[in-house]
């Protein structure tokens, strides 16, 4: 499989791949500071919630590697501002706070060390976090691959690939442990509007891993499922409340109503740092809302009228009751999800 990094740590520099450009361009950028990882973060130069939270951590330690405090109170108070000013850069993903307020807890944990040791620490732990996402990432794929039998059709709704964490991704990773298996299936990639990550990424990489792939416009996922091509629906997810409803990719709620509609189980694959418990439930979870350009003038070409109104959510919430499952690194949980996951993130 084609294996494109979309987050390195590379010669004193966070470098991402630039996801704007694919499928024409394979580009990487390089960033030196604070204020360019969360520029990146926030024109989705780097995308998915896993990726954000690794791009923050590494943004973290570029915004207080030059800091020039000796004590440990000065440089917390540097690292904090820090903090902040990149868990502004988008609201919904909880793993870009999740990552951030690791990076403090390693700072807190290790306050005893002069600064330049300190600072070495905390590069240390970004590079950790990413390494244990990639590794949650397998998990995942290990336990959503029993799901899956040879010639299944699996749905699935913007990109929760590799592009958007390591190698495996999160809902495409029991796809592509499954390939590895010998069980092959058929996957239909919705193609997400507004900003097309399904059509852009996902159907990419899917196709140079030489898994079999289906791009279809978000409003064909009815017809597909009436077909009887789709057996289940696997998506990824930028937060997950205390209760289990789930934000994701605008359009999942839809797409969770029509697998309901059709009996088609539905299922959420996420790493344990995608769940927010301190968010009760999805009424709670923040839903960015992003310019009107990317719906009126998408992709160079004005498709609307100047001056319309437009509305722009970038996700929505799904209530836990539409999902049959969360596929994480520790197994796959269901229903009552309160109480799952409750047990799940107590026994960490
Ligand atoms: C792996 S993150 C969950 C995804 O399914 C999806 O919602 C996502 O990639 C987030 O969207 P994006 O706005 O591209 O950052």
């Amino acid at each position: 499989m084609t294996y494109l990094q979309s987050v390195k740590w590379e010669e004193d520099a966070l470098v991402l791949l630039d996801q704007r450009l694919l499928p024409t361009k394979q580009e990487y950028v390089r960033l030196e500071t604070a204020e360019a990882a969360w520029h990146a973060i926030k024109d989705l130069t780097v995308r998915g919630a896993p990726a954000i939270g690794m791009a923050a951590a590494y943004g973290l330690y570029l915004g207080i590697r030059h800091s020039a405090q000796e004590t440990f109170d000065g440089f917390w108070a540097e690292m904090r501002e820090q903090s902040d000013y990149l868990n502004a850069s988008r609201p919904t993903a909880v793993n870009l706070g999740w990552a951030l307020r690791r990076m403090e807890q390693k700072a807190q944990e290790e306050k005893h060390l002069p600064i330049s040791e300190l600072k070495a620490v905390l590069l240390d732990e970004a590079k950790r976090i990413q390494d244990s996402d990639e590794a949650a990432c397998r998990a995942i794929g290990e336990y959503g691959a029993e799901l899956l039998q040879d010639g299944m059709g699996i749905l699935t709704h913007c990109n929760a690939g590799g592009l958007a964490t390591g190698r495996y991704g999160t809902a495409l990773s029991p796809i592509y442990i499954a390939a590895e298996k010998g069980v092959h299936v058929k996957v239909y990639a919705d193609e997400t509007r507004p900003v097309l990550q399904g059509a852009r990424l996902t159907a990419y990489e899917l196709q140079e891993a030489g898994i079999d792939v289906t791009l279809i416009c978000d409003n064909m996922a009815a017809m597909v499922m009436k077909n009887g091509w789709v057996d289940g629906v696997i998506v990824g997810a930028d937060r997950i409340a205390a209760n289990g409803d789930t934000a994701n990719k605008i359009g999942t709620y839809g797409v969770a109503l029509l697998a309901k509609a059709h009996n088609i189980p539905f299922y959420v694959a996420a790493p344990l740092s995608t769940i927010d418990i301190m968010t009760p439930d999805g009424s709670a979870i923040p839903i960015e809302e992003r310019d009107e350009s990317e719906i009126t003038i998408g992709f160079g070409t004005r498709t609307a009228p100047e001056g319309v109104k437009v509305y722009n959510p970038a996700f929505d919430v799904t209530p836990h009751e539409y999902i049959t499952g969360i596929i994480t690194e520790k197994g796959i949980i269901r229903a009552p999800f309160a109480e799952s996951i409750h047990n799940l993130m107590n026994n960490e």
